[in-house]
Order: structure tokens, then C-alpha cells, then sequence
């Protein structure tokens, strides 16, 4: 799910186990001092995020799917609750209940992985509601197990306890560790892009406000203004920022959501799989908005380039001429239309295949001409386009002119043999407006058509345009003078 355009966090390296050790050790210890500091306010607001965080780390990185690394994660729980608490041995069965949680969520990301299933689509991001779902049961079955009798708590309500505290930090958490990366601010930040944010405060404002159970989705429709404007990475930091902080509120009574006070275990409960659930909507929006935008950058790059030549297709060209539409500075355009000559009898002798192979080479040697800023296309069968911004009529023709004779000089190769082509070419030229290059483009086509027309006419491989037809007549007027 990360974005390549991102650099991500270099916490953890392949090559440095120490650096991945101290790392795990680190964040184990942070993360339940955290949770710990949490578990303090009062016995049922927790909110707990070390499985999240841990579970995250080792799914997204899959050379710390080691089992030293695990042990030293569960060393650092032992050891905090060694030196914190006085639960004895019922520590080991506690914090087992943590792991389980963490090794359940990252081996089936990892299998995922392994099984090619890392692309954000949202399938995948119901995926991992469910692994969460089911890492949650598991470690509650543990945790419950295991601290049975602590505080005079009976099994069922840990059970239940457990678990909806597991899924909902999961579920809020794991996504956002898969998919965070530092931020790239590249776009000057306006006002109105901060607008789906500013709403998503007003909603947990109104949800402090009015409260009842209903305020817990008061945050939804926010949340998916904010996975449709902004980039996955943050909007998964968005949901779980709202959801930490509405499990806080309701947990705290500040958001009430039933009249009476202290909240029930099965309040709560509800409260927190109510939170967790509604929090993958914005993460599968924004999942599904991810997939769309990369399948419409597959579908105009594939419709913008010809397949076979990969120079720009005629749709390509357009749309080029159309970006460079306000920032070009010359004002002559230079339009050549070139057709290969005979280029039947290329397919006829040689084969389909060969014709191919020719087309494509064809293609770059006029890209390689005309060099990076002329815009080459493929408009259909062997006849491309040139476009080209030039300072003179005569530079233009010079140009044409160059394409012709490197073309007739080139051995174009086809199995070992040298094969030799020739081109006309006609062209086009003309004033352009940088505000209408679109409608200058197809005047100046149809009169590069109406040349190469001649160009075909006169006997092939050559160029024909109206500065040549001036400079025969020309040529020829002053011929037929009487001396
Ligand atoms: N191999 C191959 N051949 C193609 C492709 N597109 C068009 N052609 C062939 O290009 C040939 C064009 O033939 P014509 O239009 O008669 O032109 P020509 O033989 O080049 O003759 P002149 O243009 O009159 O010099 C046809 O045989 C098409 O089948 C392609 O993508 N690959």
C-alpha cells in the first residue's frame, strides 16, 4: 500500500540486526508505557496501541519476521511489567495474548504478500479488518485466560473486553502503519484543501456536542471527504486519529452515549466495534480511490503512446500540444507529415513481424533526429507527424530534410539483413497563438497532408512544402526569363 513517490522511514534496515533489535526494543517499551499511562485513567478507557503498532511494524517489514525478533518484543513487555507491576507469572500469559495478536496480523499480511496481494484495492483492506477480527479473538481467548481473577474479573466479560479493545486499536492502527510515509509537500497548501479537515474537527465537536449513540458516526461523512481528497497514508492517519480520540471520549463519558455513568463492559464494548467498523469505510474509499486514479494513469498512458513505436499516438499528441499550450515561447510551428514509401512491399517480402520491427525503428531514428523537443507521433499505419517549434521556415525544411537523408542512409536490420527505406515527407508552417496550438496544429496538418500528397506525386523521398513551390517557381520564372 506505500507510495512510491515517498521516501519511508528508515527506523529499521535488512542489513543492520542491531539497529532492528534496539529499534523493536524501543518501541515495544514506548508503546507500553503509552498504553500503560492509558490503562491508569481508569480500568475500562483503555486504549491500547502496542499490538497495532507492533503487528504493523513487523507485517510491513518482512525481514523482521524473524523469531528473535518476536522474542525480543515479548522480552520488552516481560520487562516492563517486571519492573511496573506485580503480576508475577501471570505476566508471561498476558503478554503472550500481545503477541499473539501481533504474529496472527503479520504473518497473514505476509502471506498476503507472498501470494502477490499488496496492491491497495479493497478487497485488501477488508482483508485486514478481518485479520484483525481474528488476531483480536485470539488474544482475547489468551489474555482472557490468563488473567482470570485479576481485579475479581470473570472470564467472558474480559473475553469480551479483550477483544473489542484488540480490534479497534487494530483495526485504527494496522492500516496506518502499512501505509504511512513522511510527508511530501509538493502542492502550496490552499485553504480549501484544508476544508474536509476542518469538518472532521466540527463533527467530534458535535459529536461532544449532542451526543447518544448516534454521534459516533457524526465523523463519517468527514472522513470520506477526507479519503477522497487526500492520499491513503493520510487519511488511514485521519480514522485513527478520530477513532483514538472518540474511544478516549466515549470511555471518559465526555462523548455520552447512555445516560448512566460509570459506562457498562458491554457499552463500551459495543461502543469500540462500533468505531472500529465504521472506521474502514474511509480507509476502503480511500483505497478504492487509490486503485481508480492508478488505472486511469494506466489507461492515458497506454492511450496517449502508440503500443508498437512508443512514440506520442495521435490522441497523445494532442493532449501534448495541449500542456504546452501557454509556455511556449517561439512563434512558428514546424508540422511535417511522413509517410514511409512502399512500405507494402516491406510487409509482402519480409512478413508482418518484420514490418513491425521496421516501424518501431523507423520511429526512434526520427525521434533520435528530431531530438527531445520535437514531439513525434504515430498517426496511423506508416505515416507519423513532427511537430516541432522552429524560428524560420527554412529551419523547419532543413529539419525535413535532415529526417529524409538519415532515413535513406539507414540500414534498418531484419534478421541479419540490411533493409533500406525512403520517406516523403510534406510540411507545414505557420504563426501559432500559444493559446490556440490545437487549431494551428490541425491547419498546418492539413497543409503538411496537402504536400506530402505532392511529395508522393513527384517520385517519393523527398520534401515538398509552400517555401519549396515559392522557390521553384521562382526558380523557374527566372529560368524562362529571356536573357
Ligand atoms: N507491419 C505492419 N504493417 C502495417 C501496419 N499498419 C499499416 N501497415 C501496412 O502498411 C501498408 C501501407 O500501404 P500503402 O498505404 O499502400 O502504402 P505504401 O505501400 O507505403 O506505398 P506509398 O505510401 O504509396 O509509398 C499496408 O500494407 C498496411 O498493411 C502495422 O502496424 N504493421
Amino acid at each position: 500500500m506505500s507510495s512510491a513517490s515517498t521516501r519511508t522511514f528508515a527506523l529499521f534496515q535488512p542489513q543492520s540486526p542491531l539497529r532492528n533489535a534496539v529499534g523493536i526494543f524501543v518501541l515495544t517499551t514506548l508503546f507500553y508505557f503509552i498504553g500503560a499511562q492509558l490503562r491508569l485513567v481508569e480500568s475500562l478507557s483503555m486504549f491500547w496501541p502496542l499490538n497495532g503498532v507492533m503487528a504493523g511494524v513487523f507485517a510491513r517489514y518482512a525481514y523482521l519476521n524473524r523469531l528473535h525478533y518476536y522474542a525480543i518484543s515479548y522480552i520488552a513487555m516481560l520487562l516492563y511489567d517486571l519492573i511496573t507491576t506485580n503480576w508475577g507469572i501471570t505476566s508471561l500469559g498476558i503478554n503472550l495474548s500481545n503477541m499473539v495478536f501481533i504474529v496472527t496480523v503479520a504473518l497473514l499480511v505476509q502471506r498476503d504478500r507472498r501470494l502477490k496481494n499488496s496492491t491497495p484495492d479493497p478487497v485488501n483492506a477488508l482483508r485486514l479488518f478481518n485479520y484483525c477480527l481474528l488476531a483480536a479473538l485470539l488474544c482475547a481467548l489468551v489474555g482472557a485466560l490468563s488473567s482470570v481473577g485479576l481485579d475479581n474479573r470473570t472470564f467472558w466479560p474480559l473475553v469480551a473486553d479483550w477483544f473489542s479493545e484488540q480490534f479497534s486499536t487494530g483495526v485504527l492502527i494496522v492500516p496506518c502503519l502499512l501505509t504511512i510515509t513522511w510527508p511530501a509537500f509538493t502542492r502550496t497548501l490552499r485553504v480549501s484543501h484544508l476544508m474536509p479537515v476542518v469538518l472532521l474537527v466540527i463533527s467530534v465537536v458535535a459529536s461532544v456536542a449532542i451526543g447518544g449513540a448516534g454521534a459516533l458516526a457524526f465523523p463519517m461523512p468527514a472522513l470520506i471527504w477526507c479519503a477522497v481528497r487526500y492520499s491513503l497514508p493520510a487519511t488511514c492517519l485521519l480514522t485513527f486519529v478520530t477513532g483514538a480520540v472518540e474511544i478516549t471520549l466515549v470511555a471518559n463519558s465526555i462523548i455520552t452515549i447512555v445516560a448512566t455513568t460509570p459506562l457498562t463492559t458491554p457499552m463500551m464494548f459495543s461502543a469500540r466495534l462500533g468505531i472500529a467498523t465504521l472506521a474502514i469505510c474511509p480507509v476502503m474509499v480511500s483505497v478504492s480511490m487509490a486503485a481508480i486514479n492508478s488505472l486511469i494513469r494506466q489507461v492515458s498512458l497506454r492511450a496517449d503512446y502508440d503500443f508498437l513505436t512508443q512514440v506520442y499516438s495521435r490522441s497523445g499528441l494532442y493532449e501534448a500540444l495541449k500542456r504546452d499550450e501557454g509556455t511556449r515561447k517561439s512563434p512558428l510551428l514546424t508540422v511535417m507529415l511522413l509517410d514511409i514509401d512502399y512500405f507494402k512491399s516491406i510487409n509482402d517480402n519480409f512478413g508482418h513481424e518484420c514490418g513491425d520491427t521496421v516501424l518501431a525503428a523507423f520511429a526512434r531514428k526520427v525521434q533520435e533526429t528530431v531530438g527531445s523537443e520535437g514531439l513525434v507521433a504515430r498517426m496511423g499505419g506508416e505515416e507519423f507527424a513532427v511537430v516541432i517549434n522552429t524560428t524560420s521556415a527554412q529551419q523547419g525544411y532543413a529539419l525535413a530534410e535532415r529526417i529524409r537523408t538519415t532515413i535513406e542512409q539507414y540500414p534498418f536490420n531484419w534478421r541479419g539483413q540490411a533493409l533500406f527505406l525512403t520517406v516523403s515527407i510534406g510540411l507545414g508552417n505557420g504563426k501559432s497563438e500559444s493559446w490556440q496550438l490545437t487549431d494551428v496544429f490541425n491547419r498546418l496538418m492539413s497543409e503538411a497532408d496537402d504536400y506530402l500528397y505532392r511529395s508522393k506525386k513527384a517520385g517519393r523521398n523527398r520534401t515538398s512544402a509552400r517555401m519549396t513551390e515559392i522557390t521553384s517557381a521562382a526558380q523557374k520564372a527566372a529560368a524562362s526569363e529571356p536573357l
